[in-house]
């Protein structure tokens, strides 16, 4: 039996940055625990304090610095640096493998829910522990310690790493989720092809990387606007991930829409399905009433004022976002995380017979007729295997496919203001016209 053994198949082989966690003090609540006696890892329910080693635990991985005569993992935080033992509680022995999650923007407030979200076991399952890899940028790695702390004193069972990390090539290395919600907001004055060019750069940055160290096989999830094109731009950083892989975020806006119908209709929520947002998530993001279903009816049956339909359900769910602003002073943070839950759930569990979801996926090969080479919102089922295919039972009217022009005019001319990104040769931006972000004013 051996106290805390390196595991050198955790070393990085990449230079850390002079302020990685390996060159700030030790955490004190990592050097309080190990003064505490070695125990044996049996004699606790869920162990994730100093213990000794039998075979059947889990190595903490590689340490770097040596509080009162333990090691601490390079790249791990505080208590999740100490060893575990996965046979020691009984019900673990059922647990499957680790997998590890990657979340950029990790101490912003859409993490601030949804990591409490993973780490519960509400999203993967409760059989499926955890690692969380959290990317922070330079301004708030601070307040990225704090994350960690919180879910430091969580107890989560299933939550057995966490890393915190500055730099896309470490935070993102062995990754088989990558929720990619770190981006920065548009400022005052800014124009939308300012928003797409520095969103842009991080957005070209995070896919070189996760090319380059990531789980080959590693889904993607954009969240940081604007996200169609954010995610797009990503994808073409990583071309030995399948773009099949890469999702930007739409299903707030389908949650958003199947709310309304159900208000409109006196229905419960639930009784709405095939809700599909096509395009942009943006004020030209088309909710579709056409192929949406209440009680497995049309909606066009069940709700008949196709005014309504045509303009003020439309118009409520792309402006849903800014509304919420005014409320509530800021953007929408908890109901995103659920929406980013919606969507992992949909690609890890079957779909319903006869229903569908929606998701910013790459539109190369797509049966609508819609432009190709553009992460753009359609209708997916996925047989819970992580991947998806596009729903073919999909009808059209020419008010819908007017509105899908107008969203997809608008992701082409995304498209060539972020060339330069994308490896596609020069920038040029023209815009149709400033369309805003949901949350946008
Ligand atoms: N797709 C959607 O449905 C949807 C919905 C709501 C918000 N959003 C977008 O999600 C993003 C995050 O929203 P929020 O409310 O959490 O914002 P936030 O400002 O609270 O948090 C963003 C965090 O990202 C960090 N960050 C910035 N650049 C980074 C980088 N390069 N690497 C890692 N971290 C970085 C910031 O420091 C900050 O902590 C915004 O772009 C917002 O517009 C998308």
């Amino acid at each position: 039996m051996a106290l805390l053994e390196i595991s050198p198949s955790y070393a990085g082989s990449r230079a850390l940055p002079p302020n990685d966690l390996s060159s700030r003090p030790i955490n004190p609540l990592l050097a309080f625990k190990n003064r505490r006696p070695s125990l044996p890892c049996s004699a606790r329910r869920i162990p994730r304090i100093l213990c000794s080693v039998s075979p059947n635990q889990v190595q903490a991985p590689v340490l770097s610095a040596t509080p009162a005569g333990a090691t601490i993992k390079r790249e791990c935080f505080g208590v999740f640096c100490t060893t575990y033992d996965l046979k020691a509680a009984d019900k673990t022995k059922s647990w499957k493998g680790l997998i590890n999650i990657a979340v950029s923007g990790a101490a912003g407030m859409i993490s601030n829910h949804l990591l409490f979200k993973l780490a519960s076991g509400e999203v993967f399952g409760p059989d499926q522990p955890i690692a969380l890899k959290l990317l922070g940028s330079e301004r708030s790695f601070q307040a990225l310690e704090g994350v960690a702390m919180e879910l430091e004193d969580s107890l989560y069972p299933l939550l057995r790493e966490v890393s915190i990390g500055k730099d896309p090539y470490e935070v993102f290395q062995d990754a088989e989720w990558a929720l990619l919600i770190g981006a920065k907001p548009r400022g005052p004055g800014m124009e939308r092809a300012g928003l797409l060019d520095i969103n842009g750069q991080i957005f070209a940055e995070q896919g070189k990387a996760l090319n380059d160290v990531a789980s080959r096989n590693v889904k993607v999830i954009v969240v940081g606007n604007p996200c169609n094109t954010n995610a797009l731009i990503c994808l073409k950083n990583a071309p030995n991930i399948p773009a099949k892989n890469f999702h930007a975020l739409t299903r707030l806006d389908e949650n958003r829409a199947k709310c309304q119908l159900a208000l409109k209709a006196g229905v419960f929520y639930d009784k709405v399905s095939n809700m599909t947002i096509w395009g942009n998530h943006s004020t030209t993001q088309v909710p579709d009433f056409l192929n949406a279903k209440i009680n497995g009816m049309p909606v066009t049956e069940v709700i008949t004022d196709v005014k309504w339909l045509k303009e003020e359900f439309t118009e409520r769910v792309q402006k849903r976002g800014g509304v919420l602003i005014q409320k509530w002073g800021r953007s929408s943070a908890a109901s995103t995380a659920v929406s980013i839950v919606d969507a992992i759930r949909s690609l890890i569990t079957p779909t319903p017979d006869g229903d569908w979801f929606s998701s910013g996926v790459y539109s190369t090969g797509n049966p609508y007729g819609i432009a190709e080479d553009i992460v753009f919102s359609m209708p997916c089922r996925s047989k819970g295997d992580g991947d998806y295919e596009l729903a073919k039972d999909v009808i059209f009217d020419d008010y819908l496919r007017e509105r899908i022009k107008k969203t997809e005019a608008e992701l082409l001319a995304e498209k060539r203001c972020v060339a330069h990104l994308t490896g596609e040769g020069n920038a040029y931006c023209d815009l149709p016209e400033d369309t805003m972000l949901p949350g946008e004013q």
